[in-house]
């Protein structure tokens, strides 16, 4: 597909573990295509191989068999190519919002106060003005992530890979995340891949969902979200969406029961 920005052919990828180096496999031939401008949701039971989608991805593993295409290209060497952000964030407690905001630019060597005028710029954008010079302790967890997601668009990639970014959040505070989150994507008209536990969540921000079966055989389906944009958590009540959620959490179900 000509505007597919990520797309796995037949990935085939197993561990090895244990002293003998017994390869355990996890993935035995799955395909997916991801659409320029696109969310994605990935859902699964816990070990289906949700996090090893990303590490794939980012290039910290290679798949025994199979291709990985980013931005069109068969991409051997994907490390530093696609932005990533963690469930838990990964600022450092001793540096200040905007010294952490800067890292990846430091990175790509932009000189400081070139940096640190696009980082003020940007927490301004991101409703976080004022909080440049306090640490990540003095934020809240919800603050935190933004800050987080900021340095993930610093990245530069038209591709961010979430990992269950909101899981510690409190409902009301992961809702609005949720919210911001939609209006941030369509503002930088960035591609999600985003993982989540959660099947509202989901339903809520996707374009479409891949779902992953549990062992021993990991394969990849997906579902397409009938959901237009524009949308608001109320829409989640509409009956197509919950007949949908309801076939998701029984396809989960019996995933972690097999
Ligand atoms: N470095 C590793 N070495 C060996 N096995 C691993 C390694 N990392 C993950 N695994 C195994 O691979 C399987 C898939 O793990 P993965 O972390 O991708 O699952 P997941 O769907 O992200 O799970 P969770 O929802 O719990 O985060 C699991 O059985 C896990 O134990």
């Amino acid at each position: 597909m000509s505007d597919s920005v990520l797309a796995f052919n037949s990935i085939a990828f197993h561990y090895q573990t244990g002293k003998k180096k017994e390869a355990v496999s996890i993935f035995d031939g799955i395909d997916f295509r991801v659409n320029d401008g696109e969310f994605v949701s990935i859902i699964g039971p816990s070990g289906s191989g949700k996090s090893t989608i990303f590490r794939l991805v980012t290039g910290l593993e290679n798949p025994a068999a199979g291709e990985i295409f980013l931005n069109g290209k068969k991409t051997e060497n994907r490390l530093g190519q696609v932005g990533y952000m963690p469930q838990q964030d990964l600022l450092m407690p001793w540096r200040t919002i905007k010294e952490n905001a800067v890292l990846p630019l430091e990175i790509k060597g932009m000189k400081k106060a070139e940096a640190e005028s696009r980082v003020l710029q940007l927490l301004d954008d991101f409703g976080l003005k004022g909080v440049e010079d306090k640490y990540p302790g003095d934020l809240s967890g919800g603050m935190r992530q933004r800050v987080s997601f900021l340095r993930s668009i610093l990245s530069g990639s038209n591709i961010l890979l979430l990992d269950e970014p909101f899981s510690a959040l409190d409902a009301i505070t992961r809702l609005s995340m949720q919210e911001w989150l939609l209006a941030q994507w369509q503002k930088w008209k960035k591609t999600i891949l985003f993982i989540t536990h959660d099947v509202d969540e989901a339903l809520f921000l996707s374009d479409r969902i891949f779902v992953l079966t549990g062992r021993p055989n990991h394969q990849l389906t997906e579902v397409t979200v009938p959901l237009g944009r524009p949308r608001t958590v109320r829409d989640l009540s509409r009956p197509e969406v919950v007949t949908l959620k309801e076939q998701l959490i029984d396809q989960l179900r019996s995933k972690e029961l097999s």
